[in-house]
């Protein structure tokens, strides 16, 4: 006998662009450009189990309203439109327990023309997004994740990694200055939020909770001379709890991306090694990957 164990549903990669226009000054405009998911769960399951889709709400249904609810209600900050929309499916169909929203936005930067902030030009300066995941669930109010994704970051020097355990399988020599470089994931849990209201009384921290957590994260990889990606990611996290209070939880999943020395005494004794390295050979593959979940002292670290 066989049992749905797990089911749900929705629309993936829905593309959408907003366009803000200034009453008095229509060319003066601003422009939002997100991927939505939306994912659907509940008294479902007869579609996958009896070929009965009663229940089901079309992805393309799923996808419909996600368009009109981005031209009724404001899409910034992202974490009020992912929790707008998954509210919305959970008002409309009683039959729904939880709707999940995941939105992407990616970035346009504003151009500078003459000295100046153009009023409508605007640059895709980095594969850098920003990232919210927002799930409504029926009487349990709604559960906020925000994040950066994809922000390639380096440092020719200030990084170090020495004093790890060392036996018969290691080659690794121990080192006081290398390179170090990343693609920074991180992510904060907030407290949550008991309905769509208290979602909107919080409104003006969830851009202020992006620009910190993404400040420190620069400000941090900068400054600190880093004895290991652990303790860099940690000392990160510990600052962005302190910078916003509402912040349960911080997750980083940082990949270690190699730079390795080239050898090249072998032509005329060429110094290329230590302090005489200066080309590298930079690894696609493999990397190292550390990852770590930061909570309050006390805080249950279940999420
Ligand atoms: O910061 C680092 N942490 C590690 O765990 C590790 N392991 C490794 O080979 N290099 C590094 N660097």
């Amino acid at each position: 006998m066989a049992a749905l164990a797990h089911a749900r549903y929705g629309k993936d990669n829905i593309r959408l662009y907003k366009v803000a226009r200034s009453a008095t000054h229509p060319a003066q405009q601003d422009v939002t450009e997100m991927t939505v998911c939306t994912l659907l769960a509940g008294d479902i399951a007869a579609s996958w189990t009896h070929a009965d889709n009663a229940n089901i709400v079309a992805t393309d249904t799923q996808k419909q309203t996600v368009y009109l609810l981005a031209k009724l209600h404001p899409v910034n900050p992202p974490e009020l439109f992912a929790s707008t929309v998954a509210q919305h499916f959970l008002d409309t169909y009683p039959h729904i327990a939880e709707a999940t929203v995941s939105i992407i936005v990616h970035r346009w930067t504003r151009m500078d023309v003459d000295g100046r902030p153009h009023p409508h030009s605007f640059m895709r300066d980095g594969v850098e997004t920003r990232v919210v995941a927002a799930v409504a669930k029926r009487a349990a109010g709604i559960s906020i994740r925000s994040g950066i994704k994809g922000l390639l970051v380096l440092k020719s020097t200030g990084s170090q990694f020495w004093g790890f355990h060392r036996d018969e399988y290691t080659r690794l020599p121990e080192t006081t200055d290398r390179i170090l470089s990343t693609e920074v994931e991180a992510g904060w849990h907030w407290r949550p939020f008991a309905s769509l209201a208290d979602v909107h009384a919080d409104v003006g921290d969830f851009d202020q909770a992006w620009s910190d957590a993404r400040k420190i994260t620069l400000e941090t990889f900068a400054k600190e001379n880093s004895p290991s990606v652990q303790n860099t990611m940690y000392l990160m996290s510990e600052q962005i709890l302190a910078a916003v209070p509402r912040v349960e939880a911080v997750e980083y999943s940082l990949p270690n991306k190699h730079y390795f020395e080239i050898d090249m005494s072998w032509f005329k004794g060429l110094k290329n090694t230590g302090a005489d390295a200066e080309v590298y050979a930079p690894q696609s593959d493999p990397n190292g990957l550390i990852e770590c979940t930061v909570t309050r002292k006390g805080a249950s670290p279940k999420l």
